[in-house]
């Protein structure tokens, strides 16, 4: 991200270590990473030392009501910048905050009354803070950046190398989709122009298909899905689902409001139903780029690594590969089998939902790769999962 690292001229006496700090402010919860960085030679980038990282559920948005939580969330966690950044060194570390789907499905003044408790808890720390420090990313933006950080990981932006990788990524909110078309076809055939981004690197030009679908995160699909999105009665209405056991029910949690859910007593349960609820909520709206046809090789990560893992598909420290009919294979036994027992954790209804660590954390999915929401495929394919972070220690996505 532009500005984390401080210039690198320094004085010929300063520390060769310098830090930063970033917060990933998501709809599900408010992460910290507390980056050390070794300067390399005057003509080279500096190298990434360490990276500390914590977190706090739920996200900033379950604080519309009362923004003066979302300052105290920064707080507790500027506590862990604190413990790592060694106190002569606060005041030239710089912080920053991007917050993503969560207040992006805020009003802009609920959004903005958040982001100024968190800017002021940012001004009366003892770190540097720069003018842009606090901010909601754009989704474009979060879908490039993911797209940069996965193929600088995967080797695929070397000078040697001749293709790249697409990615998707399941936030909570919303979901994202990027990758460098073959085809001229696929950029030429877009819904709108802002699903195509130019964004240089080294020398190239990269015109990227990129798009964030908001709204269709997977907590947020969920809650679309049960009727519940916008709904209005929360505190008397139930939301019924025959994606959920007939006989289960609970309270959920999402964006500070909490949603009664339960199955369908007196109807019926299982894979077809509820393939045709959910294929309610994203048909004519998920654009099928169609070059995708073609296997294709794409990471996926965020909570397409974490069901993934949930539901046996893939090793939680190793990740692995998979095509998208691997998911669908598991969808049918799990649901199927959801009929007459109690929810597996593929498809949990609570806000506490496992999160499986990993240090290297990707699953490739391999394959066809059509988001084919017509063709009884409802999911968007590509190489299933990566965490945000590649080589860093595990650690825990919970407090
Ligand atoms: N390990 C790890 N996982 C992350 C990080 N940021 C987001 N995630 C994953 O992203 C998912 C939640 O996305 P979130 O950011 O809350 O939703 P969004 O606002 O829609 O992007 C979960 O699967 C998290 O495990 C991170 O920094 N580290």
């Amino acid at each position: 991200m532009g500005g984390l690292l401080p210039s690198l001229s320094r004085p010929a006496n300063h520390s060769r270590i310098f830090y930063s700090v970033m917060f990933d402010a998501g709809s599900t919860g408010t992460r910290i990473h507390v980056y050390t960085f070794i300067h390399g030679g005057s003509e080279e980038l500096p190298v990434l030392d360490n990276e500390m990282f914590h977190s706090i559920k739920p996200g900033l948005s379950a604080y519309a009501d009362s923004p003066e939580m979302a300052g105290h969330t920064v707080r507790m966690l500027l506590k862990v910048a604190k413990k790592t950044v060694p106190r002569l060194e606060w005041k030239r570390t710089p912080l920053f905050l991007r917050a993503t789907a969560g207040l992006r499905l805020l009003s802009a003044e609920r959004a903005r009354l958040l982001l100024e408790q968190v800017q002021h808890v940012f001004d009366e720390s003892p770190f540097l803070v720069p003018d842009d420090s606090v901010s909601i990313m754009n989704g474009t933006n979060e879908g490039i950046l993911a797209w940069i950080s996965v193929n600088y990981l995967t080797g695929h932006l070397n000078a040697h190398s001749e293709r790249t990788v697409g990615i998707l990524d399941l936030g909570g909110g919303s979901t994202q989709i990027t990758f460098l078309p073959k085809l001229r076809k696929t950029i030429e055939s877009v819904p709108v122009a802002d699903y195509v981004a130019k964004y240089d690197i080294s020398n190239s030009t990269f015109e990227l298909y990129t798009y964030s679908y908001l709204g269709n995160g997977l907590m947020a699909a969920r809650l679309a899905t049960l009727g519940a999105l916008g709904a209005e009665g929360l505190e008397w209405r139930v939301f019924k689902s025959s994606c959920l056991p007939k006989k289960f029910r609970d309270e959920w949690s999402f964006g500070g409001l909490t949603y009664r859910v339960s199955g369908d007593p007196d109807g019926l349960a299982g894979y077809k139903l509820c393939y045709q609820e959910v294929l309610k909520v994203v048909k004519g709206i998920i654009h099928q780029p169609h070059e995708l046809q073609d296997s294709n090789v794409f990471y996926a990560f965020s909570y397409y690594f974490d069901r993934a893992v949930d539901a046996g598909l893939i090793d939680g420290v190793q990740g692995g590969t998979l095509e998208v009919r691997d998911f669908k294979k598991r969808a049918k036994e799990v649901c199927n089998k959801m009929t007459k027992h109690p929810p597996h954790p593929f498809f949990p209804v609570h806000g506490h939902d496992l999160h499986h660590l990993s240090a290297q954390g990707w699953i490739r999915l391999q394959g066809e790769h059509r988001a084919a929401v017509d063709q009884e495929s409802e999911q968007r394919g590509g190489q299933l999962g990566f965490r945000r972070h590649v080589g860093s220690p595990p650690r825990p996505e919970d407090l």
